[in-house]
């Protein structure tokens, strides 16, 4: 597994697992900012979101497609009384998800069919209907349809972003009917990038401003369609597992990558959106299909000295599938997945519903996948904000009142949020920092060229390993120069001993013997042999009239001497000046070439006549038998007639001494 990609357990979008490996302390918490801390103990959570620009009432009458009848031209609807939510203008007590209403502008479809605008940003809290304008509501922000999703970011994503980075949960998350603008407000485009790119960029932004932290971020991307949870950062990763234990529920098997720099999360990011459903309705060519999560998983720590344990964060930045309603006109399989979107918004709206009641109730976060995923979050264990996108389009009224209600009731779901801390070494930053650190003492040490993994003591005792080792190994690689010596010599020996034997001073055509043959195996030895035999058998060719030497060699005594003899007379031929050399002395003459006195054989000349008398042995006992067999045949064969028959195949040498013997 690449080390920057993570499947664990322990993942989980919008989980807030509380493992061992955490531990939960107050807002107030010293390493979280004065403002965060300031902000966390106010009475609203609202009180944290900046104040806006530019929401006056009717801001919309600008809209590019408000049409030439103005936006009053129509007869306003009242809304029966018992439904006009009047919120109160001031905030409620206890901290709150936030929520921000975005309008966007008319569209084409709507501007040519003559839509009106039934509802309008009065102010830059409060959404007015148009054609009652008792009915009202009150947000933490509203935005009219110029709003820039940057102005957007600032105040309803913002501070979550900038909590996570210190250690609080936050959860950001759009909702609306189809085509209200949702995806246009978490992804955006190029030209507006939405929430997703630009909290990505304040993520690395504030680390870039942290000097005295250090962060490890990592990203998952998933996606819930027809209730089934895929990872959209690995396609193999389909139809994931929501599990549950004691610490909360996780998605099983989640694929998560760490990010190093605003491009790279982006790349993941667009890589996500290459898997995510997405079709067309009558509403949006591209409808969002599937709800989406797309997590930022953060460690940090003290840098240096200063460490304090890790604070571990999660931030859920969530794109959802928008409700349909009858006017939306699907068949077949986009009937079936605006059923499943409808299901899961709707039990979404009941778990909201149910939590702003504030009653100790069952909560049915388990009638959906995403609110099961969302649970923590809305269960209160860290900051929420929510962005309702609407229309201010008249076609669409109901369903805007029907989001601006969601949007109500969601405002009064309490939160508590609060600072995570790994007091353990389980975290990753904790475990790269180890690492780091390892791989750092290590080049240290290759550095100072010493050896890794050992320490002092161990290393003292090396060092003399390495001198007793040192002395033995001395030692022996004189002993083992003396027996390369003594091979040498040997070798020299055996050597000149060959050279000698063959053909070495021997001119013409007895010196030809390749030169490889002039070493030495006991084997080439024997070969040798033969080639001496050959010679011997020149020789013999070459001097008819030398005396039997075989016959002489049998019967003397002194063979060896007359041996030397013969070697000495046939080399005499040609090497006439070496003819003075006593008998003694004449082999050695015919090795080294030098005049040694008599008396003083070296030991290659004592090798020399060692060898020679071998093979003379071995011929003479050759002979010895081939001139048994010609005598017993000649018993048997007085007359002779059979003789010639039985010299063939004796060697020459033999055969001429035979014949001088006998003839
Ligand atoms: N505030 C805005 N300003 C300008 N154009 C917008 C705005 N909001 C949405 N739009 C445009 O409206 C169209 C539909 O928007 P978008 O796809 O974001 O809707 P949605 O709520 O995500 O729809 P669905 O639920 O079907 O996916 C897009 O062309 C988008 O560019």
């Amino acid at each position: 597994m690449d080390s920057s990609s993570y499947r664990t357990r322990s993942s989980s979008p919008l989980s807030y697992r509380k493992s061992s490996s955490f531990s939960s302390t107050s807002s107030t918490s010293s390493f979280m900012s004065n403002k965060l801390t300031h902000q966390m103990s106010l009475s609203s959570a609202s009180s944290y979101f900046n104040s806006g620009s530019e929401y006056g009432s009717r801001s919309m009458s600008d809209s590019v497609h408000y049409g030439s009848q103005g936006y009053n031209a129509r007869t306003p609807v009242a809304y029966p009384s018992d439904e006009v939510i009047g919120e109160p203008l001031d905030t409620p007590s206890g901290d709150s998800i936030s929520v921000t209403i975005r309008f966007r502008p008319l569209n084409e479809r709507e501007f040519l069919r003559g839509d009106e605008i039934a509802w309008y940003a009065d102010d830059d809290k409060i959404v007015r209907n148009e054609y009652n304008p008792a009915t009202a509501y009150a947000f933490d922000k509203v935005f009219g349809p110029h709003a820039t999703s940057q102005a957007v970011y600032e105040v309803a994503a913002r501070p979550v972003v900038k909590a996570a980075m210190e250690g609080v949960n936050g959860t950001v998350f759009a909702y609306g009917v189809t085509s209200s603008g949702k995806t246009h407000t978490m992804h955006g485009d190029q030209n507006a990038p939405g929430i997703i790119p630009l909290a990505i960029k304040d993520v690395f932004s504030i680390i870039q401003d942290s000097p005295g932290r250090e962060f490890l971020l990592r990203v998952s991307y998933i996606e819930i369609y027809n209730e089934v949870i895929n990872d959209l950062l690995d396609p193999t990763g389909q139809n994931l597992r929501v599990r549950e234990d004691a610490q909360g529920t996780y998605i099983e098997g989640i694929k998560e990558e760490v990010v190093l720099s605003p491009g790279h999360a982006l790349s993941f990011i667009a890589a996500g959106e290459e898997h995510r459903h997405v079709g067309s309705n009558n509403f949006n060519l591209f409808s969002s299909r599937s709800h989406t999560i797309f997590t930022l998983m953060i460690e940090s720590s003290a840098r240096g000295d200063e460490y304090d344990g890790v604070v571990f964060s999660q931030l859920n930045l969530i794109d959802l599938a928008g409700s349909e309603s009858s006017k939306t006109d699907t068949t077949g399989i986009r009937r079936k997945e605006g059923s499943f979107i409808n299901k899961s918004l709707l039990t979404l709206g009941t778990v909201i519903g149910k939590l702003s009641e504030g009653k100790a109730c069952h909560i049915p976060y388990r009638d959906s996948k995403l609110t099961r995923l969302l649970q923590s979050s809305l269960s209160g264990h860290g900051l929420v904000s929510l962005i309702c996108t609407v229309t201010p389009a008249s076609s669409n009224m109901e369903e805007t009142h029907n989001t601006l209600k969601f949007a109500s009731r969601a405002k009064r779901v309490e939160i508590y949020a609060s600072r995570n801390k790994i007091i353990d070494e389980k975290s990753l930053i904790k475990k790269y920092q180890r690492e780091i650190s390892v791989l750092k003492e290590e080049l240290d040490h290759l550095r100072k060229g010493m050896v890794v993994g050992v320490n002092h003591e161990e290393l003292l005792s090396l060092r003399q390993q390495l001198e007793e080792g040192q002395v033995k190994m001395q030692s022996r690689l004189e002993e083992e120069e003396e027996a390369k010596a003594a091979l040498m010599s040997r070798i020299q020996r055996l050597t000149k001993l060959i050279l000698v034997s063959t053909k070495s001073t021997v001119p013409g055509g007895l010196s030809d013997l390749p030169s490889h043959q002039r070493s030495h195996s006991v084997g080439e030895e024997d070969k040798l042999d033969l080639r001496v035999g050959d010679a011997l058998l020149i020789d013999d060719e070459n001097q008819k009239n030398s005396p039997s030497l075989i016959s002489a060699l049998v019967t003397d005594p002194c063979y060896e001497f007359k041996h030397r003899r013969s070697f000495s007379r046939r080399n005499d031929e040609f090497t006439p000046s070496n003819r003075t050399f006593t008998e003694s002395t004449q082999a050695g003459e015919l090795i080294s070439g030098s005049k040694l006195p008599a008396g003083r054989m070296t030991s290659d000349q004592m090798d020399l006549l060692v060898e020679q008398v071998k093979m003379l042995a071995g011929e003479i006992a050759f002979s010895s038998s081939t001139l048994k067999r010609l005598v017993d045949q000649s018993v048997n064969d007085p007359d002779g007639s059979k003789t010639q028959d039985l010299l063939v195949g004796i060697p020459r040498v033999t055969y001429f001494s035979l014949e001088k013997r006998t003839g």
